[in-house]
């Protein structure tokens, strides 16, 4: 099971990041409202620190998408995770623009949701119980998803194995790594070394 850690915000978690190598980190770029929200400058300080071969992923909330084509063209980001209120022109102008994969996250809440995701024109769909806050949405609605997903709210170490007979191609996770809002290298060891046991 491929995994991204979200929520990297200080040199200290991209070194854990780099000693316990997740598939992608996720930054959540100038989002006011999370305690794990960085600046852009902040964004390309911990870019610069994460080691090659773990992607790094832009998570932001109705930005500017001209400011999301830059990082993205100046190798901040790899992609752009948008969990706003962007339309599917935008998401095909940020791809034209930049030449790169639109992963789009949907908040979960009932079958009309899961339709979205279903017909996005996003390369890639999360489908998350909220926005970071560990929230968990109503599993049985994946019965609607014929396209390859990730799946987030609330995933921890246990729920691994159950994400991935569920059929989510990836997990992202941020709160069941944390102690006290803070990541936590032990939790984000021991689930990675669970993700990794579950590929094979
Ligand atoms: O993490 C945040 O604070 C955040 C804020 C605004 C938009 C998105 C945000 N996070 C996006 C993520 O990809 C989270 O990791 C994902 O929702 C899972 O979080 P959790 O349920 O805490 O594991």
């Amino acid at each position: 099971m491929r995994v991204k850690i979200c929520g990297i915000r200080s040199a200290v978690d991209v070194d854990l990041v780099n000693a316990y190598r997740p598939d992608w980190i996720g930054l959540v770029i100038d989002v006011p409202s999370s305690f794990r929200s960085v600046t852009i400058e902040q964004a390309r300080a911990l870019s610069k620190r994460v080691d090659e071969g773990i992607g790094v992923v832009g998570v932001f909330v109705d930005c500017p998408l001209d400011t999301i084509a830059s990082l993205l063209e100046d190798g901040v980001i790899a992609m752009a995770q948008l969990h706003g209120s962007q339309s599917e022109a935008d998401v095909a102008w940020l791809r034209e623009k930049t030449g790169r994969p639109v992963l789009c996250a949907f908040e979960v809440k009932s079958e009309r949701d899961i339709a979205m995701a279903q017909k996005s024109g996003a390369d890639f769909v999360l489908l998350d119980g909220g926005k970071g806050q560990g929230k968990p949405f109503d599993w049985t609605l994946l019965k609607g998803m014929t396209r390859p997903f990730g799946l987030a709210g609330g995933v921890d170490v246990a729920l691994v194995e159950a994400a991935c007979q569920a059929g989510a191609s990836w997990i992202d996770v941020s709160s069941a790594v944390e102690t006290d809002q803070k990541k936590d290298g032990e939790k984000m060891k021991a689930l990675i070394a669970r993700c990794r046991r579950e590929r094979q």
